[in-house]
């Protein structure tokens, strides 16, 4: 497993070992010691996947409210996405900085996204399939969001129509969001 930084701290880029033969291909897609061994050290609980139809589609930007934060262990199954972690921790030097990284069935990346961070990605291709680990149970009234394309934020996502839900459409942009992060 190789670990990648990034400018934010504590985001990870993961490139796991794939091993290839005849058959195809066997890789780790988590390993607790060896993240251990690199400093990064998490109890995951719960398990999540998603499809997503059209390439273009964004899903974000999502995160929950301090006492039920998250640590996401973001990786590909199928298609490619755009992966993108926003540091929203009030007092913080990269207070709003984003960074983007992208995730593919070919590449195998993984993006850790920790706590204190609001977390979005675009599917690039159609029928994008996205797994990912987290280390806090999903609790919808710790759930929220900020507008995908929050000016102040300025991420350069692929697409500026994208496919959004109902709920990913009507988000307040960072400066207004319900936010209880700080440092
Ligand atoms: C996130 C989540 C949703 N749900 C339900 C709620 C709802 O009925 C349905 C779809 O939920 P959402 O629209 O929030 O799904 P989605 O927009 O895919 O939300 C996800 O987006 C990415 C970017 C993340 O980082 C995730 O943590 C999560 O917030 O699934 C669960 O049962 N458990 C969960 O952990």
């Amino acid at each position: 497993m190789k670990v990648i930084e990034t400018k934010l701290p504590n985001v990870y880029i993961l490139e796991p070992k794939v091993h290839k033969d005849h058959r195809g291909f066997f890789m780790e897609t988590y390993n607790k010691k060896v993240l251990e061994d690199y400093g990064i050290n998490f109890e995951f609980i719960q398990d999540n996947h998603s499809l997503s139809v059209e390439a273009g589609t964004i899903r974000g930007l999502h995160y929950q409210l301090e006492n039920k934060a998250q640590t996401k262990l973001v990786r590909v199954i199928r298609g490619a996405i755009f992966d993108v972690a926003v540091d929203i921790r009030k007092g913080s030097s990269t207070y709003g900085k984003w960074v983007g990284a992208i995730l593919s069935e070919d590449n195998k990346r993984q993006l850790v996204i920790p706590k204190g961070f609001a977390h979005g990605f675009c599917t690039l291709v159609s029928n994008t399939e996205v797994h990912y680990k987290v280390d806090e149970f999903y609790s919808p009234e710790h759930d929220r969001g900020i507008l995908w394309n929050d000016p102040e934020i300025g991420i350069y996502w692929p697409t500026s129509s994208p496919i959004l839900s109902d709920k990913d459409s009507r988000h307040l942009v960072l400066s207004e969001a319900d936010n209880d992060f700080k440092i």
